[in-house]
């Protein structure tokens, strides 16, 4: 089951589970008031412990165990909140209790269903008959949180994605499940998938609730079924047993009374209370609130609103402490996972071959957040051995969730949880909260901003019952978390974008490391358009909020082809664009260096350090709200979008390139083109293939080399030319090669050549039955703009500086799913992204990257890492993609360091300037110490030489190990 289309990465993501662990197992969240759905199998895989996650930042670990601190700060509140009749939070099943004793307790059912499924086989087909989807079953398998459905669809196209829409919190937010075609099942009329979803408790007396839709993709169009727009609500109920008091003994309860200043902190650790800090500030701001709803709903007697706004708010507390608990308890495990390693180190230092990162980390925070150095010293000073050893069996107990893949809190995708927050945002919050009771409001925002006008929502409207003031009230909130400096929720959107430009364009001339300067234009960018788009009351619009992959064609305005062949432009954008190019190709044609000089080492060291610090304690700066609608707006500003490219464009040929000599992108891509189509590359792959292949069925070496290898498929052996398809092409730089049929693509193009198509919303048809000439003829006469193409069209898609483009992993993931279905089987995807720090700085990231591409059926190829880029060559080596990609969050796994940044950790960050730290040296040597001699290219696990020599073409030591 696949996980997309979900921008808004808070807390949903961060919610996935495991099916058939105890909600013991599941969280790191101890004792987090959060109901979560949990796809069926492992999140992310989980990285060696030894690793560190440049994320986030080292904190002392705690004492005792961790579910008992974390249910500490949040049990103060708890309390509170239990008074409130209509807000009745039971114990959490084994907050209180070891992990697994809870496990007899746990009994769970579903109420009985609030809708009508169609009985009999009849029905079932009328209604998918005249929806094209639905719901055929849904139950809870027995003894287990998993909810298991069947959803039938009309057999329309043969390109199809179903999706489970599913909401926890009113449609707040919202997941978008990709379910499974069940094998067999079709009948050439209907097609059945099925899904499975994981409720977390608590369930509340209610219940957990649950509301979902169908959503049903084809190219013909997006077909729904929300129970005649009522949606499909479950709640799923736990049978609470009472447990044994002696449970609770030499246990911290999550729910131990708080005095009203909350003084039970003081019981906490020094150390602990300091690593809380925000957490239990986060928790008695939100107990004031809801003390303050308490106050109003007894005076006003105004029971159902209060009750109302109590939801709300609950609702608004988890998501916050749920964020703050999960960077917390990410940043706890790793400390715990240093002191782990050190104590085996300590016994056995023979065998600890592991990097000191953590200490590192703790040594690199130190720098940049001095008052938390104290509280790492005294971790690692003045613990006493019995507290140390906790650590350490907790630690390992870490490492083994780790290895299960239950535990998430590594997630490159957390919440923003600034260390520098400052009160403001917190301040407003409570503001938005008094906007709330108070339920006034002068901004004009429209009445119900769920219902978009073109896609059939969910019918969420009618479970949540919003007024404009909360509705406002939410989208400020989420607003201030984002901006939490300068607000600029007042500023046009426009204005910040062109002085955004101006100054990105300004400062690139001083400064040329794509992390500094272009990427943070973008995010800025993305972010502030979605701070603007919820600030216009869609935030929570979960109809819209989602990445579509195909059914926004019909919006986008796209220009018409410029007919005349000269670049007359029709816009101001084409006057800069042309002027900017033929300025480029003087400066190229004489040879002169028209850009200007390098930077010097040290500034764009410092300005590395300073980001890179920044990606270890940033947050991810998604836009939320309204993806769709921002993506369009960002995509009609045509200006921006030229200036930017060319910004990249620039930077790559007039930078980059000329100042490390022979780092061509293209020539890259020209060059394992060459050699995989036409020396031979591809028919080493293949036999490579088949020799395991037919290992792995249990034949010999001997008998394998015997075999007869199958023949290359003749699309590609009887290759005319090679149909290359390049995305973000901007100047179709492929064009002047002869071995190439291109087709550029770009949203902006800014030569003739090439093709005005947003990529992210192309329309995939099916793929041509045609010999290899007739493709050919296809594809020279192709029309602008480009909506749609048949699948299995290309023998090599390029993303040239294209996926950092995108502000969110989502859309990365996107594109690389859709390169996958315009490939031909075999064909090769070469993905170029920017990356100006060491070879070793991101190797978890591209390892990361990695994992996502294979997971789509592509086999990494090739790897190279240049001064400023990492260039991989994938090939696609099976026509369909793994079927369980939601559990293991692969979307999120295309993140990039920026993801990360926030604005106002930028301008926050007062941190010192590093050249490059021991650590990275160390690291750094450790790296060497893995690597063969010889550049090494790991599909094949043969040594190779670079073809163009000077290359640094190291192989990420962390995939060696792989
Ligand atoms: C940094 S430029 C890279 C240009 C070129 N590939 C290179 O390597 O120099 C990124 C390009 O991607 C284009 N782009 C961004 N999003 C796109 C999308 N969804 N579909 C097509 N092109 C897109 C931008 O307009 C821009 O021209």
């Amino acid at each position: 089951m696949e996980f997309v289309g979900q921008p808004r990465l808070s807390g949903a993501c961060n919610l996935l589970g495991v099916p058939g662990l105890s909600s013991l197992d599941v969280d790191d969240d101890e004792g987090e008031v959060v109901i979560g759905i949990r796809p069926k199998s492992s999140p992310l895989p989980r990285r060696r412990s030894s690793v560190s996650d440049e994320d986030s930042e080292p904190e002392p670990p705690i004492s005792g165990s961790r579910r008992v601190s974390f249910a500490d700060a949040k049990g103060l509140s708890l309390v509170q909140v239990k008074e409130f009749d209509t807000w009745d939070v039971p114990l959490l099943p084994g907050c209180d209790s070891s992990e697994g004793e809870g496990k007899e307790a746990e009994e769970y059912f579903l109420s009985p269903h609030t809708f009508s499924l169609p009985l009999s086989t009849e029905e079932l087909c009328v209604k998918v008959r005249d929806q094209k989807v639905e719901l055929e079953t849904v139950e809870l398998l027995p003894g287990t949180t998993i909810v298991k459905g069947v959803i039938r669809v009309l057999n329309i196209s043969y390109s199809k994605a179903v999706y489970i829409r599913t909401t926890l919190d009113a449609w707040s937010s919202h997941f978008d499940l990709l379910a499974e075609y069940v094998p067999g099942s079709s009948d050439s009329l209907m097609d059945c998938f099925s899904f499975k979803l994981t409720l977390v408790p608590p369930f509340g007396e209610l219940g957990a609730r649950v509301d979902f839709c169908l959503r049903y993709e084809t190219p013909v169009g997006t077909f729904w079924a929300n129970n005649n727009n009522k949606n499909y609500v479950l709640f799923c109920h736990q049978r609470m047993k009472s447990k044994p008091q002696k449970e609770n003994m030499n246990k911290k309860s999550c729910l131990k009374t708080a005095s009203q200043n909350f003084s039970s902190v003081e019981n906490i650790s020094a150390v602990e209370a300091s690593s809380q800090e925000n957490i239990s500030a986060d928790v008695s701001k939100h107990a004031e609130e809801v003390n303050n709803v308490k106050a109003k709903q007894m005076s006003d007697g105004q029971s159902g609103r209060a009750e109302e706004d109590v939801q709300k708010l609950q609702v608004e507390n988890r998501r916050n402490t749920s964020r703050r608990s999960r960077r917390k308890a990410a940043r706890m495990a790793r400390v715990r996972d240093y002191f782990a390693q050190r104590d085996r180190g300590a016994s056995d230092t023979d065998r600890d071959e592991s990097p000191p990162e953590a200490k590192q980390e703790a040594q690199e925070e130190g720098q940049s957040q001095k008052e938390k150095q104290s509280d790492v010293r005294s971790l690692s000073e003045g613990r006493s051995k019995s507290e140390r050893s906790e650590i350490v069996s907790e630690a390992r107990e870490t490492c083994s969730e780790s290895l299960l893949g239950v535990r998430h809190d590594t997630s490159p995708v957390h919440e923003s949880i600034s260390v520098c927050e400052p009160e403001k945002s917190e301040s407003n919050n409570l503001a938005d909260s008094a906007t709330l009771t108070g339920g006034e409001s002068t901004t004009d925002i429209p009445d119900n901003p769920q219902h978009s006008d073109d896609e059939p929502a969910p019918a969420e409207s009618r479970n949540t019952n919003k007024s404009v003031s909360e509705a406002e009230g939410e989208s400020q909130k989420q607003g201030t978390s984002y901006e939490c400096t300068n607000s600029t929720a007042d500023e046009p959107v426009d204005s910040v974008i062109s002085a955004v430009i101006s100054e990105s364009l300004v400062s690139q001339t001083t400064s040329f490391t794509f992390g500094t300067v272009v990427a943070p234009l973008y995010h800025q960018m993305f972010g502030r358009m979605g701070s603007e788009s919820q600030s216009i009351g869609d935030g929570g619009n979960p109809a819209r909020a989602t990445l579509n992959t195909g059914d926004l064609t019909q919006h986008y305005p796209h220009t018409e082809r410029r007919e005349s062949s000269s670049t007359a432009p029709t816009d101001v954008r084409n006057d800069n664009v042309q002027g900017n190019v033929n300025e480029m190709q003087e400066s190229n044609q004489d040879g002169s260096d028209a850009t200007p000089n390098s930077p010097p080492a040290e500034e764009e060291q410092t300005a590395l350090s300073a980001g890179d610090i920044l990606d270890r304690t940033g947050t991810l700066q998604d836009p939320v709200g309204d993806f769709d609608k921002i993506w369009r707006e960002h995509c009609e500003d045509e200006q921006t979008l030229s200036e930017y490219a060319l910004a990249m464009k620039n930077l790559a040929d007039n930078h980059w390139t000329k100042n490390c000599e022979g780092e061509g992108r293209i020539e890259w891509c020209r060059s394992v083109c060459q050699e995989y189509f036409l020396d031979g590359g591809m028919k080493r792959m293949l036999e490579k293939d088949e020799k395991s292949a037919m290992l792995g069925m249990g034949l010999t070496a001997a008998s394998v080399s015997a075999q007869p290898y199958s023949t290359i498929p003749s699309s590609i052996s009887q290759l005319g030319k090679m149909r290359l398809l390049d995305v973000g092409s901007c100047f179709n730089p492929f064009l002047k090669f002869d071995e190439f049929l291109t087709v550029g693509i770009d949203i902006v193009p800014a030569v003739e050549s090439v093709y005005k198509c947003d990529f992210l919303n192309l329309q995939l048809q099916q793929p041509l039955q045609l010999a290899g000439d007739a493709v050919e003829a296809f594809l020279r006469q192709l029309h602008n703009p480009i909506d749609a193409l048949p699948a299995q069209l290309f023998h090599v898609v390029v993303f040239s500086l294209l996926l950092s483009y995108f502000p969110s992993p989502y859309q990365r993931w996107i594109c690389c799913k859709k390169a996958h279905e315009l490939l031909e089987l075999h064909g090769l995807l070469l993905i170029i992204t920017p990356d100006s720090s060491h070879q070793n700085r991101h190797a978890l990231m591209m390892r990361s990257w990695r994992v996502a591409v294979e997971s789509l059926g592509f086999k990494r190829y090739k790897y190279v890492k240049y001064s400023h880029m990492h260039l991989i060559a994938f090939r696609k080596v099976s026509l369909a993609t793994t079927s369980d990609l939601v559990s293991r969050n692969y979307p999120e796994m295309l993140y990039i360091p920026q993801d990360f940044h926030s604005n106002e950790e930028e301008d926050c960050a007062d941190v010192p300037v590093q050249v490059r730290s021991d650590f990275e040296d160390d690291q750094l040597a450790w790296g060497f110490t893995e690597l063969p001699d010889t550049p090494y290219d790991s599909d094949s696990g043969e040594s190779q030489s670079s073809s163009v020599p000077g290359f640094h073409e190291l192989e990420d030591p962390i995939l060696l190990q792989s």
